[in-house]
């Protein structure tokens, strides 16, 4: 029996692609959650699809069932900003398309956007380099590219990894000088091809030069230990940078996606640009919306070094803040910005907090930390916690509801959570490579216990079953809804130019 309101594309005998061997599961009697809604129904798989979301589902015998009641049926996490097996800082970060992945799925990950760094300048090259880094894929990815210089050849080959290979957004820092950082010149050219490509602009927000001042000052005061990091790079400095690149998408009229939102500083500015009628996009990460720097003043290097990540982990209250952004829709989408390195790797500054490799974990722990702090602490409702972990973010990269939602067509990218059941984040138990976990002793209410990605049982009953390979490549098309309208604006705009003009010429 099928729910005729979960039918997003065609009938459900189109749907149906399954030959006599395909994988059949139905997952019976659990409250199934979409952004828009939820409800007690089953919902019926067939060769990675989900065919029928509705009540009183029968199985015949050759379908896996699996009991549900009284567990949450949600689609698959969607993680918008990792760094799988990316050089960065003169190492290479511990986790790769297969370890990162596969701690993913054991936290209920389905899918992640992963960040292309060009080689040498050259996106073609390091698309080229990712796909081939994401052959032992176990899971759904995407790809982001950061944009690190600017050259015919640059603005040529975003045109084709926008038309021919599958993405639709690129990433500018501004921050980290004299590596990835660019040039407000560079970021508004940046911006321009984007809004012509359909292409989202993304920014990571810090003020580079004078995050590069304040490294000095901290290093001419003798402080060299994990907390000048954070010393170094004040919240006023993202909050400059947020406000710079919101002021510039907004002269361009394209919309812009603020990654790892960290501070109260940066949230305000995209607070008071939302208020306004701007299209940008805030992306807070579990780190920050669970820790506080604290850890940083370890006297134990080992200890402090590992919550080293920029824009830095920010003192108490911050986190409180972007928690509460988050639940009034000022926020958008949790990422992690997963980005492991181990505690040997770390050690590369234990003499210089310029030298400790910025980054820390968060791909498996994300729907966990997410589901205790927001929705087990009353904080969102359950559609909501849907909407801000999976479905939000497929709808802002294009590919709703493929991904991030359970409507027959779907692909099969489905957890069950069992709100009664806790979860223990260790380092000894999670499945990163690293040997350090920022979360270690975490624990509470809520745990994945099943992940069926494109409608295969990957975790169940604590085991992962995954295979290298398996991934696939998820092309996303431009022009997503944060487009929409965009030209009728420049229009009214350009006319709003041409009235004064008209006037003078017709005075004289
Ligand atoms: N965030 C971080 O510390 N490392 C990853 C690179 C980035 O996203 O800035
Ligand atoms: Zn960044
Ligand atoms: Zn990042």
């Amino acid at each position: 029996q099928q729910m005729p309101g979960y039918l997003f594309d065609g009938d459900a005998g189109d749907l149906h692609m399954g030959s006599a061997s395909a994988t059949k599961i139905l997952i019976k009697g659990g409250t199934v959650v979409n952004a828009h809604h939820k409800m007690v129904a089953d919902v019926y798989i067939e060769d990675g699809i989900i065919v029928y979301v509705g009540p009183d589902i029968k199985a015949n015998d050759d379908v896996k069932v699996i009991d549900a009641s009284g567990k949450y049926v949600m689609p698959g996490g969607i993680d918008p900003h990792t760094h799988l097996d990316m050089g960065f800082m003169g190492t290479q970060t511990i986790d790769d398309f297969f370890s990162g992945q596969a701690a993913a799925l054991a936290g209920g990950t389905t899918m992640h956007i992963d960040f292309v760094i060009p080689v040498d300048g050259s996106l073609s090259a390091g698309f080229e380099s990712y796909l081939k880094k994401a052959e032992k894929s176990v899971m759904d990815y995407g790809f982001h590219m950061a944009i690190t210089k600017w050259d015919e050849d640059v603005s040529k080959d975003m045109e084709i990894m926008v038309k021919e290979k599958g993405i639709n957004s690129f990433k500018f820092f501004l921050a980290y000088k004299g590596a990835l950082m660019v040039s407000d010149e560079l970021l508004l050219q940046g911006l321009k091809k984007c809004k012509s490509l359909g292409a989202l602009a993304m920014v990571h927000a810090e003020n580079g030069d004078a995050v590069a001042e304040g490294q000095k000052r901290m290093i001419d005061l003798g402080i060299t230990g994990p907390e000048g990091h954070a010393l170094s790079r004040p919240p006023v400095l993202e909050g400059e940078a947020t406000a710079r690149a919101i002021r510039l998408a907004s002269f361009v009229n394209t919309p812009l996606y603020v990654v790892h939102v960290m501070s109260i500083d940066a949230m305000e500015e995209i607070a008071k640009a939302r208020n306004s009628g701007k299209r940008v996009i805030g992306e807070p990460v579990v780190s920050g919306l669970v820790l506080n720097d604290s850890w940083l003043w370890d006297p134990d290097f080992t200890t402090a070094a590992k919550y080293v990540m920029s824009p830095p982990i920010r003192t108490a209250g911050h986190d409180k803040a972007l928690q509460a952004a988050l639940s009034a829709g000022i926020l958008q989408l949790v990422g992690t910005d997963h980005c492991t390195f181990n505690s040997t790797q770390k050690a590369r500054g234990s003499d210089d907090f310029q030298k400790i490799p910025n980054g820390v974990n968060g791909i498996e722990e994300r729907m966990h930390l997410v589901w205790e702090t927001m929705v087990e602490s009353g904080q969102i409702s359950v559609t909501d916690y849907v909407r801000i972990t999976s479905a939000e973010c497929a709808r802002i990269f294009n590919i709703y509801p493929r991904k991030g939602a359970i409507l027959a067509g779907s692909d099969a990218d489905i957890i069950i959570l069992n709100p009664n059941s806790s979860f223990t984040i260790t380092a000894d138990s999670h499945h990163s490579r690293s040997d350090t976990n920022v979360y270690e002793g975490r624990n509470g209410k809520g745990k994945v216990e099943v992940t069926i990605s494109r409608g295969k049982v990957v975790w169940e009953n604590g085991k992962l079953m995954v295979e290298p390979g398996y991934g696939r490549y998820v092309k996303m098309p431009p022009f997503s809804y944060l487009f929409e309208g965009l030209d009728r604006a420049d229009a009214a705009y350009l006319s709003s130019l041409r009235a004064p003009v008209q006037r003078l010429v017709s005075s004289t």
